[in-house]
C-alpha cells in the first residue's frame, strides 16, 4: 500500500516504521509543525494526499473532524486513530455516510483491546443480571496526552452503559458534588510515560472485580493501525469501527 501518515508525533513515527518494515510505501508524511526531514507537506489537502491508497491519521482533537470530512470528500480511505472527538460522532457520521467514504475509526487499535471490549461487554451483561454491582472506569496515560477521558475509556463506558439497566449516563467530572448511582464515572490520571492503562471495576459490598488492559508500549496500536489500513483500503465503503473489522476478520467475534 502507498500510505500517507498524517500527524508525525509519537504514533506517526511508529506507524511509519511499522509500515516500512511490513513492506508498505510511505508516500506522504504530513504535519504542520514537525521539523523532521521525513515531512513531505505541512497542510492536509488533495495535493498533499495525492497518490496515496490510504491515510493514517494520529493528530489532534482540534482538527480531526475537518480531517475526516476531507478524507470522505476526496474518497481517500482513512484510518482514524485520533481521539477526543466522540462528542461529535453522530454529526460526523451523518456528514460522511452520504459521501463516498471508506473510513475506520477506533480509540484504540490494539487487537488486545478489541478483545478486551468484548470481555467487558459480557462482564457488564452478567453483572447486570446478577445485580448489586456498581461499575466505574479508570484510565492512566503519559503526561503529554492532549485529551481526557481517553478514547478507549469512552468506548468502555459506552459498552458498560449499553449493557447495564442501572446506568443512564457517563461522567468524567464530579467536582463538588456526589456521583449519582446511575452514572458511570471515568477517572483520568496523567503522569510519566505510561502508554495506556484501562481498568473497568465491578464492585459490590462483598467483592471487587477489576478488568485491566495495560499496554506495554505503543507498538500494538501501530500494528493494529496498519492492519486496519489494509482492511479499509481493500475496496470497503462506509464508516466503520475496529469491531466491524474484527467481526469480518475473525467471523465469530460478536460486535461490541
Ligand atoms: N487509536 C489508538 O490506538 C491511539 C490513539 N492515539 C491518539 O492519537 C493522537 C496522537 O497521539 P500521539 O501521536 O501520542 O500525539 P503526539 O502529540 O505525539 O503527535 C501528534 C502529532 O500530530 C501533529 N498535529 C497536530 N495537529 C495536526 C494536524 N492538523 N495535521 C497534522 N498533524 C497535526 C502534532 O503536532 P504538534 O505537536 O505541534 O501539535 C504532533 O506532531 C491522540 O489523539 C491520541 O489520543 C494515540 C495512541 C493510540
Ligand atoms: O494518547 C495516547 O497515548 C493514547 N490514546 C488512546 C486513547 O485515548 O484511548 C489509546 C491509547 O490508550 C493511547
Amino acid at each position: 500500500m502507498r500510505i500517507a501518515i498524517v500527524g508525525y508525533g509519537k504514533m506517526g513515527k511508529l506507524i511509519r516504521q511499522e509500515a516500512l518494515s511490513s513492506g508498505h510505501e510511505v508516500v506522504a508524511v504530513i504535519d504542520p509543525w514537525s521539523p523532521a526531514p521525513e515531512i513531505t507537506a505541512l497542510s492536509l489537502d488533495a495535493l498533499s494526499l495525492a497518490g496515496c491508497d490510504v491515510a493514517i491519521d494520529f493528530t489532534h482533537p482540534a482538527t480531526i473532524v475537518d480531517d475526516i470530512i476531507l478524507y470522505a470528500r476526496l474518497g481517500i480511505p482513512a484510518v482514524i486513530g485520533t481521539t477526543g472527538w466522540y462528542d461529535r460522532l453522530e454529526e460526523v457520521r451523518e456528514t460522511v455516510e452520504d459521501l463516498d467514504c471508506s473510513i475506520i475509526y477506533s480509540g484504540n487499535y490494539s487487537l488486545g483491546v478489541a478483545v478486551f471490549l468484548q470481555v467487558v461487554k459480557r462482564a457488564a451483561q452478567l453483572f447486570d443480571k446478577v445485580g448489586g454491582y456498581d461499575s466505574f472506569i479508570q484510565e492512566i496515560h503519559h503526561a503529554q496526552k492532549a485529551d481526557s477521558p481517553s478514547g478507549t475509556a469512552s468506548m468502555l463506558a459506552d459498552i458498560v452503559l449499553e449493557n447495564s439497566t442501572s446506568k443512564h449516563s457517563i461522567v468524567s467530572d464530579t467536582l463538588h458534588r456526589k456521583r449519582e448511582d446511575d452514572e458511570i464515572q471515568i477517572g483520568s490520571v496523567r503522569g510519566g510515560s505510561v502508554p495506556g492503562t484501562h481498568t473497568v471495576y465491578f464492585d459490590s459490598p462483598e467483592d471487587t472485580i477489576e478488568l485491566t488492559h495495560r499496554a506495554r508500549s505503543r507498538q500494538g496500536f501501530a500494528v493494529g493501525a496498519i492492519k486496519a489500513a489494509n482492511w479499509i483500503a481493500d475496496g470497503r465503503k462506509g464508516f466503520f469501527t475496529l469491531s466491524d473489522m474484527l467481526d469480518d476478520v475473525f467471523m465469530n467475534v460478536e460486535k461490541a
